[in-house]
């Protein structure tokens, strides 16, 4: 027999509310291995991140990757780590705040807005029960992860089904597919640019650097590759710039297998031999900053580019708490929401009478 979640109290005696959910990737709990382990062991475990028959992957995963990497991890993150916690987890309930206050600015005082990690803390799990809780009959699930990707955004899908799996009195669920090419998210990278270049003149080179998957995901089907190039061809646009300026590569490769191409340090180390003296660098494929942004971009990519004779190097920061983003994601949001806007609930009212009048007439038979 099926074994349910237990039913948030039916009678809650409030108008029925809509959820929205934020979903980011996940981040460990403390900057120390043995906050990494259980963190790379769930998020390495996804058959959608790691591609490897289970047989082959398992010895490795639990061998030598969950023996070294936490404790190489930790140091990573020990640099990077602000004092309320994880860059990731700061910025994404710093958004979430942000994003609900908007909300209720622009009249939507029937919308509660909640964030959970895929990997770690606080679980998609727990976060949909506490917006089912709180009454929420409609849920809107919107991964930040502006470029679609089967490791990503479909893990999230995965999620929420599985949990959805679990309720007997399930909401209605939308998610979010991207917003790669949104124009809110489009002109807040534009301006975040813009802004850096009227303090600090422009640099010979743009990088556009967006974190990588294997290359044969794109083989297989995944859009990723090519909503990141709409995202970096828009931002060029938007900016104005010549397209020579601008440079696309692929950060973050894991494991042996060929990654999506050009890798980013590579193409840093080869502009600086070329003779580029000044590189901007902006990770667009992130909405927040973390690990991947400020230790591998900011710092190592950093050093090795000045390491091989390029002489300024800037790191833009990612969109994190910027107003403008604020308003952005807030626009896509209702736009998201829009068939339940101009679709009323259910009569939670009529409906509890007729649940009460069952309920009698069960009592009294
Ligand atoms: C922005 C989109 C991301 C894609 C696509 C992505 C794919 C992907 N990642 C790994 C392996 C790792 N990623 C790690 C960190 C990390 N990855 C993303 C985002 C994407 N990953 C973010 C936002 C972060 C930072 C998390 C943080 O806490 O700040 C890590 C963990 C760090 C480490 O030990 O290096 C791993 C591992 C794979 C294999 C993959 C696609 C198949
Ligand atoms: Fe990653
Ligand atoms: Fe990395």
């Amino acid at each position: 027999m099926a074994r349910y979640w237990p039913e948030p109290p039916y009678l809650h005696g409030t108008a029925p509310r809509t959820g929205v959910l934020l979903v980011n990737l996940g981040t460990p709990a403390a900057p120390t291995a043995a906050a990494l382990r259980p963190y790379l062991k769930q998020f390495l475990s996804d058959p959608r991140v790691v591609e490897i028959p289970r047989l082959l992957w398992w010895p490795i995963l639990n061998g030598i990757i969950l023996t070294l990497r936490p404790a190489a991890s930790a140091k990573k993150y020990a640099s990077v780590w602000m004092e309320e916690g994880s860059p990731l987890k700061v910025h994404t309930e710093r958004l979430t705040t942000l994003l609900a206050k908007q909300l209720l600015q622009a009249g939507h005082d029937e919308i509660d807005v909640d964030f959970a990690m895929r990997y770690g803390a606080p679980s998609i799990s727990d976060r949909l029960q506490a917006l089912r809780a709180r009454g929420c009959t409609r849920i809107l699930v919107l991964p930040l992860y502006p470029q679609y990707s089967a490791s990503t955004t479909a893990t999230v899908t995965d999620e929420v089904g599985r949990c959805l799996a679990q309720m007997r009195n399930q909401p209605e669920v939308r998610f979010v597919r991207n917003f790669h090419d949104n124009p809110g998210y489009i002109q807040a990278l534009a301006s975040s640019v813009r802004e850096h270049w009227a303090l600090h003149g422009e640099p010979d080179r743009l990088v556009m650097s967006f974190h990588g998957v294997p290359r044969r995901s794109l083989e297989l089907g995944d859009p990723y590759h090519c909503e990141c190039h709409k995202t970096a061809r828009l931002l060029v646009a938007a900016l104005g710039i010549a397209p020579e300026r601008a440079l696309l590569t692929f950060q973050s490769r894991f494991g042996k297998a060929e990654w999506l191409q050009p890798y980013t340090q590579p193409t840093l180390e080869k502009l600086a031999a070329q003779g580029i003296g000044r590189v901007d660098v902006i990770c667009p494929g992130f909405v927040a900053d973390c690990l991947e942004t400020l230790e591998e971009m900011a710092m190592e990519c950093r050093e090795a580019f000045l390491h091989h004779g390029g002489k300024v190097f800037h790191y833009i920061p990612c969109l994190n708490e910027r107003q403008d983003w604020v308003e952005g994601l807030t626009a896509l949001t209702i736009e998201h929401l829009g068939a339940w806007l101009s679709r009323p609930q259910a009569d939670e009212a009529e409906l509890k009478a007729a649940r009460a009048q069952a309920l009698a007439l069960g009592a009294r038979s």
